[in-house]
Parts: C-alpha cells; sequence; structure tokens
C-alpha cells in the first residue's frame, strides 16, 4: 500500500431508522441495527427479505431517503467516495464487467482507487494483483478473457481484484453462489484469514454458523435478531423465519451444525 494513503479502518456501522421504498414498496422499514465492522458478520434471511438492499445502502448503490447510517460516528454522505473506495471492498452479486478484458485486466482495476488522472501502474501494483490472483486460484489463467470464464471463476477473479483493492472493510453480496462446495471453503476462509471487517449475505446457514462472528437475521425489510451464531441459529429460529423444521447440534469445534428435516405438508 501506498505509504501516503491513510486507510479508515471501522468499528462500528450504525443504522438508524433506515427506510427504504421503490415503487410504492417499501423494501426496509424504519430498520436500526448496530453491525461490528470489525468482524465477520453475516446478513441472512429468506428471498426478498432486503439483504441486497441494505447491502447497497451501505456501498451506496442506493442513496438513503430516510434515516442515517454512521460508519463509526461519521455519517456516510460526509466521507468521499475515493476515501470508501479505497477502505470498503465490494463484491455484489452481478458482476459489472460488460466489456472483454482479460483476468489479469480486471484484478488491476482493483489499484483504480490508487490512481489519479494518467497514474502508470506501478510494479508495486503488479505484485499486489499477481498475490491476489495466486490466492484465489486463476493466475494460471491471467490472460484469458474475463467473459470466457465459467460463473465460478469469474466469482474467484472478482474476489481478487476486491483484494488487490486492499481493502479495511468487505461487503459481500451472496459471495458464494456460484462455487461448489471446494470454493466456498476457500473463499469463506480467505476472507476469514484477511482479519478485516466483513458483512456478508449468505444462503447457506451453514457456512453462516461455521465462519461468522456474529449473524443478522433480517425478516420483511426488518432486522429481527443477532448475535453468536449458537445464540441465534436455533431450531426455533429456523422455523420461525424459514418455515423449515431442522435439528441443531454443536460441533465439536463449537460452532452450530443444522440438519434440515422435510416439511410436511399434510392437512393443517
Ligand atoms: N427496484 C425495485 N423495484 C421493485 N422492487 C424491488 C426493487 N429492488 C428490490 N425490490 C424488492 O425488494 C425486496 C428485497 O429485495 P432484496 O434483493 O434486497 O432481497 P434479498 O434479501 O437480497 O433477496 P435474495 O435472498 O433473494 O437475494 C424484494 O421483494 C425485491 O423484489
Amino acid at each position: 500500500m501506498a505509504d501516503n494513503v491513510k486507510k479508515l479502518r471501522l468499528h462500528e456501522i450504525r443504522i438508524d431508522g433506515l427506510s427504504y421504498t421503490v415503487d410504492n414498496a417499501t423494501i426496509l422499514h424504519d430498520l436500526s441495527v448496530t453491525l461490528p465492522a470489525d468482524r465477520f458478520v453475516g446478513l441472512i434471511g429468506p428471498n426478498g427479505c432486503g439483504k441486497s438492499t441494505l447491502l447497497k445502502h451501505l456501498y451506496r448503490v442506493l442513496p438513503v431517503q430516510q434515516g442515517v447510517i454512521y460508519f463509526d460516528d461519521v455519517p456516510i454522505s460526509a466521507i468521499s467516495l475515493g476515501e470508501a473506495a479505497q477502505c470498503i471492498g465490494v463484491m455484489g452479486q452481478f458482476h459489472a464487467v460488460q466489456f472483454d478484458f482479460t483476468v489479469w485486466q480486471v484484478a488491476m482495476m482493483g489499484r483504480t482507487p490508487y490512481k489519479k488522472h494518467f497514474d502508470e501502474d506501478t510494479e508495486e501494483d503488479y505484485r499486489i494483483a499477481a498475490e491476489a490472483l495466486r490466492r484465489v486460484g486463476m493466475w494460471e489463467k491471467a490472460e484469458r478473457s474475463f467473459l470466457s470464464l465459467s460463473g465460478g471463476e469469474q466469482q474467484r477473479v472478482m474476489l481478487a481484484r476486491v483484494l488487490t483493492q486492499e481493502p479495511t472493510y468487505l461487503i459481500l453480496d451472496e459471495p458464494t453462489n456460484h462455487l461448489d462446495i471446494t470454493y466456498q471453503f476457500e473463499l469463506l476462509s480467505l476472507v476469514k484469514d484477511l482479519d478485516i471487517g466483513v458483512i456478508a449475505a449468505l444462503h447457506d446457514l451453514n457456512l453462516a454458523a461455521m465462519f461468522c462472528d456474529e449473524v443478522v437475521v433480517m425478516e420483511k425489510g426488518r432486522v429481527v435478531t443477532m448475535g453468536p451464531p449458537n445464540a441465534v441459529l436455533t431450531e426455533n429460529l429456523i422455523q420461525r423465519i424459514y418455515g423449515v423444521p431442522s435439528v441443531v447440534s454443536r460441533h465439536s469445534e463449537g460452532y452450530p451444525m443444522i440438519r434440515y428435516e422435510r416439511p410436511s405438508h399434510g392437512p393443517a
């Protein structure tokens, strides 16, 4: 990282009374929650409950209509986009690469927040991008066209781009959705080993249980509860939020393990 770059290191994100309405549908309802921003936080909840909408407010794709979001004590609107781009890495659900860049070029895009107009790429930029591609297992495909890659390979390259950015906080929207189980574990282990703050929308409750320090549960545009996986991921909560019966046991390492039961569809 360049010596002159002062990195914002977050401790908490405080969301105070956030509401969001589009096309007469209210998607977030007066949502208030304080998220630790120095730990791995999982955001879970059923399809359509508002996870992506909440994350898009954090990475500023959606404007705050009502309420305030504070990064530590600073309202999000007071943080410049340039400062945010050097500190906050984002992996959204859809990959914003429409043109036919190579894998290497996509990885190098992570260095953009550090450049002024006409700045040349440096040896340090190359070293960081190569290291990121190696970490996600895509170095051998550096010269390949990004658009020719499989969904999972694209996802790993997008992670490399985020790593190249050297963020101090990561926002991940369903980061594992195209990945086979090997790469789901690799991606989440790699992110966990970065030892930076993370918020990740996750559908797989067992992965959330294994990797997250805290889990935030959303339902219908509201946060219903949050806490460590052992306290939150209970049979009652899973039944109430997802309508699926389960048996929750404890792994020898301490995290909860969820085994689902087939819901009965007999007469009520
Ligand atoms: N631009 C929009 N216009 C209308 N409705 C929208 C718009 N954007 C989001 N929604 C609706 O808001 C709700 C929340 O969407 P969001 O993508 O935040 O949910 P999610 O929890 O991330 O879902 P999933 O788990 O399926 O990815 C959904 O019902 C969605 O259809």
